[in-house]
């Protein structure tokens, strides 16, 4: 199989389904409306895609949970060939702004990770990722626990969540801290929001990658500077089309960045919410734009220069590739 890597990945977005319900069952907690028809959980648009995100992963909620969570995602990962996996964590998710829980749930989701490692091979780190619909100030706490827990799992902060609400610069509060602190720092733009939002995201926080960055293509300028620099995008191709951003992978713009020279790879952001998995993404790649083996290897390349680990496993991984 194929090895990849996974840069985009929301931890409880990746719940699996069975699992969702098996934890659902274990505490008596209703999963009425949870589920979609194909299997994957049930939404309607983007806005109420973020309130079923929300209601998955309250399901999560002590550290046997975390650790079941971070596991079982994992190994559905190594399933795929994903042998390096970065997991958005948000501790607005599970600890209210306390650090020791927020130590106690690091603890929970790395001991799955490690399980995860044992059983398949698969090596994993964290973004700490913040909630922009929360708002600048939730955003810069959490920026500050990230840097205090001095986990070495948690690599980098990042920023998820409604791009329509706010602008990037309320945000360079939280991104100064993680960056003062030496996190790598990544920001989801140009999803649901076009080119301009790419570039105040990179202007403001001086990002050293952008989840999406899709729509950067809608401005030359912008896009000449994002090939001539070499910003990492780290795009979620099924995730766009479930989302209704293109109406297909053959109008997706990743065949148009990596032909035109831009550092672009591929994530599955949310699968159960999105019927993806690595696999898919790849024939569907493959059925879309004719890729095959040295440019699925280029672009795996691409992705662990970009990945948020040190240089010690980016060698160990590169001769996995
Ligand atoms: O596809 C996405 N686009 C934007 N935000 C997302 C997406 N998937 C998840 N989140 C956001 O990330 C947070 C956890 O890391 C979730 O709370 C959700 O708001």
């Amino acid at each position: 199989m194929t090895a990849k890597i996974e840069l985009h990945l929301h931890i409880e977005g990746a719940t699996p389904p069975a699992l969702a319900r098996e934890v659902a069952a274990r505490k008596g907690v209703s999963t009425h409306g949870m589920f979609a028809e194909d299997g994957g959980y049930a939404w309607e648009d983007f806005t109420d895609f973020l309130r079923a995100y929300d209601r998955v992963a309250a399901l999560f909620v002590t550290p046997e949970d975390h650790r079941q969570l971070a596991e079982s995602v994992l190994r559905e990962c190594a399933k795929h060939g994903v042998i390096y996996a970065e997991l958005a964590i948000s501790s607005d998710h599970v600890a209210e702004g306390d650090p020791v829980r927020f130590a106690e749930y690091l603890a929970a989701i790395t001991e799955g990770a490690e399980a995860a490692e044992t059983a398949t091979g698969i090596k994993a780190n964290f973004v700490a990722t913040t909630i922009r619909h929360l708002g600048p100030d939730r955003a810069a706490r959490a920026a500050r626990l990230a840097v205090d827990c001095g986990h070495p799992r948690v690599t980098g902060l990042g920023l998820a969540g409604d791009e329509r609400l706010f602008h990037p610069a309320d945000f360079a509060p939280a991104f100064d801290i993680a960056r003062e602190g030496g996190l790598k720092l990544t920001a989801h733009a140009g999803e649901a929001c076009g080119a301009q939002s790419v570039r105040d995201a990179l202007d403001a926080l001086k990002l050293d990658r952008v989840d999406h960055g899709v729509r950067a293509v809608e401005d030359p300028a912008l896009l000449a500077r994002i090939i001539d620099e070499g910003v990492h995008l780290a795009t979620c191709p099924g995730s766009n089309v479930a989302l209704m951003s293109y109406r297909d992978w053959r109008a997706h713009p990743i065949g148009q960045l990596r032909a035109m020279g831009a550092r672009a790879s591929v994530s599955t952001d949310d699968p159960p919410f999105f019927q993806t998995d690595m696999t898919r993404e790849y024939l569907e790649l493959t059925s879309a734009f004719g890729w095959g083996p040295a440019e699925f290897a280029a672009m795996a390349r691409d992705a662990l220069d970009a990945a948020f680990c040190d240089a010690a496993t980016k060698a160990e991984l590169a001769a996995r590739l």
